[in-house]
C-alpha cells in the first residue's frame, strides 16, 4: 500500500522570519518568503511533508498582534481544518507565547497538531535560525503529531501556553519554565511529556474572543494604592497582578482596599507571581492570605501570558463571575498543574 504524504498548512502572519532589511529596521514584505522557501531545495525533498503557504494579507510585527488577529489565524485553520493533517503558525517572537497561548484556549476539541514557530533572524539571511525552525517543526507536524498548541523553538516542542519569550536576542529564545518540554529535536527526536495523537472523534471548534478590557500591574517595593486604583477603572474586567514569590503583596491597607472594592465591582483579580518559574500559594505567608481574605484568585503556576489569554477567553464568553473564576482555578488546557 502507498503511503500518501501528510498535508501541512502553513500560516503566515509575519515576523522576522520573512522579513528583510529597510533603510528602519527589518520589515515584512509580501511574497518573500515564498520565494525564499521555494529556492531552498531541504524544504522539498521526499521525507518532507506537502505543505501550502498561505500568506496573510498584511503581514505583522508580532508586537502588533491582537486578539483580533488571534480570532484571524483560529478561523483559518477551523476553515482548513478539514484538508490538512497539522497547521504550522509561522509568527514573530515578540508576542509568540500570547498566541500560542491563545490558540489553545481557542480550539476547542483540538485533534491535529497546531506548531506556532518562527525565528530571530530572517530567513534570506546568513545564519538564520528560521530554516532550521521551519524544517524541524514541518518534519514534526507531519511524523510527530501531538494534539495541542504548542511553539516549537531551537530544537525544542513546548506547550504552548507554558511557552515564555526568556532571550531577546539569543536562539534559545523560548522556554517552559513549570512544565517540561513535549519533544526534544537532538540527533534523535525524543518525546518528552508530548502525547502523540490517537484516532478522534473530536469535532474541532473555534470559541471567539474579543479583545477585554484587562489590567497587568507588577508590584514593586513602594507603590502606591493610586497605581492599582488607576488600573481599576472602568471599564476593566479584570487585574492580573504579579506579586512577590509565591504571591505575596504589602500589607498596605489603602492597596488591600482598592482590591476589595475590585472585588465589590465584580473585577476579578488574578494572581500570577512576577517570578519566572514556581507557583503562588497564597497561604504560604501572611502577606499572601491577606490577598485571598480580599477575594483576589490563585493563577497557581500560569504564565502572565496563559493568565491573560485565559481571561480573554473566558470573558468573551459572558460567563457568570462565579463560573469564570471557577475555570481559572481549573485545568482546562494544560496550563496549570
Ligand atoms: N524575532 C522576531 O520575530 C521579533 C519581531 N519583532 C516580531 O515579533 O515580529
Amino acid at each position: 500500500m502507498i503511503e500518501t504524504k501528510k498535508r501541512i498548512y502553513v500560516a503566515y502572519t509575519g515576523g522576522t522570519i520573512g522579513m528583510r532589511p529597510s533603510s528602519h529596521g527589518y520589515v515584512p514584505v509580501s511574497g518573500f518568503l515564498s520565494e525564499t522557501l521555494a529556492n531552498m531545495p531541504e524544504f522539498h525533498r521526499p521525507e518532507m511533508p506537502d505543505f501550502t503557504i498561505q500568506e496573510y494579507q498584511s503581514l505583522i510585527d508580532s508586537s502588533d498582534m491582537s486578539p483580533h488577529d488571534w480570532q484571524r489565524i483560529a478561523d483559518d485553520i477551523s476553515d482548513n481544518y478539514a484538508a490538512y493533517d497539522g497547521f504550522i503558525i509561522l509568527h514573530g517572537t515578540d508576542t509568540m507565547a500570547y498566541t500560542a497561548s491563545a490558540l489553545s484556549f481557542m480550539l476547542e476539541d483540538l485533534d491535529k497538531p497546531v506548531i506556532v514557530t518562527g525565528s530571530q533572524i530572517p530567513l534570506a539571511e546568513l545564519r538564520s535560525d528560521g530554516q532550521v525552525n521551519l524544517l524541524n517543526a514541518l518534519y514534526i507536524a507531519a511524523n510527530y503529531p501531538i494534539p495541542e498548541v504548542s511553539l516549537y523553538f531551537n530544537n525544542r516542542l513546548f506547550r504552548g501556553n507554558r511557552s515564555r519569550k526568556v532571550d531577546a536576542d539569543g536562539f534559545d529564545a523560548f522556554g517552559s519554565p513549570n512544565y517540561p518540554e513535549l519533544l526534544r529535536a537532538g540527533i534523535d527526536i525524543e518525546l518528552i511529556a508530548g502525547k502523540l495523537s490517537t484516532e478522534s472523534q473530536k469535532v474541532m471548534t473555534v470559541s471567539p474572543v474579543n479583545a477585554q478590557p484587562i489590567g497587568v500591574v507588577t508590584l514593586y517595593p513602594g507603590i502606591s494604592a493610586e497605581v492599582i486604583r488607576n488600573t481599576l477603572q472602568q471599564p476593566v474586567k479584570a487585574l492580573i497582578l504579579l506579586s512577590y514569590g509565591v504571591g505575596n503583596a504589602p500589607q498596605n491597607p489603602a492597596l488591600l482596599a482598592q482590591l476589595k472594592e475590585a472585588e465589590r465591582n465584580n473585577i476579578i483579580v488574578l494572581n500570577c507571581t512576577q517570578c519566572f518559574s514556581g507557583k503562588v500559594n497564597m497561604s504560604g505567608y501572611a502577606n499572601g492570605h491577606v490577598l485571598r481574605e480580599v477575594g483576589v484568585v490563585s493563577g497557581n503556576d500560569m504564565t502572565p501570558e496563559a493568565a491573560l489569554a485565559k481571561l480573554h477567553y473566558l470573558l468573551s464568553k459572558n460567563l457568570p463571575i462565579d463560573e469564570i473564576k471557577r475555570l481559572l482555578i481549573t485545568n482546562m488546557r494544560g496550563e496549570l498543574s
